[in-house]
């Protein structure tokens, strides 16, 4: 795996997220607001459905559910079915994220600091997301004493 920081524009893209936990619920964050984003999963979360712009289908997922998106959010707890889904996924040229492999996915989540206008992204290459999220917290005590 070979990967670089970019941005992506997400105006005007369609997001699918497949999986409607916890870890669901904390990426559709990333693209609410500023991609419009479906849900599809066998149980949806109530922070999901209570939140605003998402749309939801409650149901199991199927291969004719990824026409016309340009983003797939992977993250149902069946690490084989989502590698499948990458598959399915990369056939029809739509970019994936997948929650439990870092190797079946065509990008990869960093964590994310808005600051005073600033967007700082932290990633250890798909290495140690748990280190990711510490250090995520220390750059934000850091940043509380900075003047910028
Ligand atoms: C490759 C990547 C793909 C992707 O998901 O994009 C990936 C993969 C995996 N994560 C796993 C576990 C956890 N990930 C987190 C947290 C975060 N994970 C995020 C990103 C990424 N995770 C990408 C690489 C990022 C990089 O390093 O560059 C963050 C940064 C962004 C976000 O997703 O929001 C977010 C912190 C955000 C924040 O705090 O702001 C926690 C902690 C928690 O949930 O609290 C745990 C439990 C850890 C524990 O407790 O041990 C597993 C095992 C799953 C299993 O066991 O099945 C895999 C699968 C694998 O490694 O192959
Ligand atoms: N990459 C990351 O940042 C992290 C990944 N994980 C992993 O991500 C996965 C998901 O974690 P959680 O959201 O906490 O799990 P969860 O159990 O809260 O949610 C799983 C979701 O998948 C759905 N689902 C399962 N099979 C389905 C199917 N056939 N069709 C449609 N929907 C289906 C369920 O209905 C549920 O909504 C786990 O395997 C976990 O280990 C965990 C922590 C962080």
């Amino acid at each position: 795996m070979a990967f670089i920081p970019i941005m992506l524009n997400l105006t005007g893209k369609k997001c699918l997220v497949i999986g409607g936990g916890k870890v669901a619920a904390r990426k559709l964050k990333y693209f609410v607001n500023k991609a419009d984003v479906t849900v599809i999963a066998k149980n949806i979360s109530k922070e999901i459905k209570n939140t605003k712009g998402v749309m939801y289908i409650e149901k199991e997922y199927s291969p004719g559910d990824l026409e016309g998106f340009d983003v797939v959010i992977i993250t149902t707890n069946d690490k084989k079915l989502n590698e499948k889904i990458h598959h399915e996924a990369k056939k029809k040229k739509i970019l994936t994220n997948n929650a439990t492999s870092k190797i079946f996915c065509e990008f990869i989540m960093p964590a994310i600091i808005e600051y005073k206008g600033y967007t700082i992204s932290i990633s250890t290459n798909g290495e140690n997301p748990k280190k990711v999220k510490q250090l995520k917290e220390k750059i934000k005590k850091f940043l509380e004493g900075l003047d910028v």
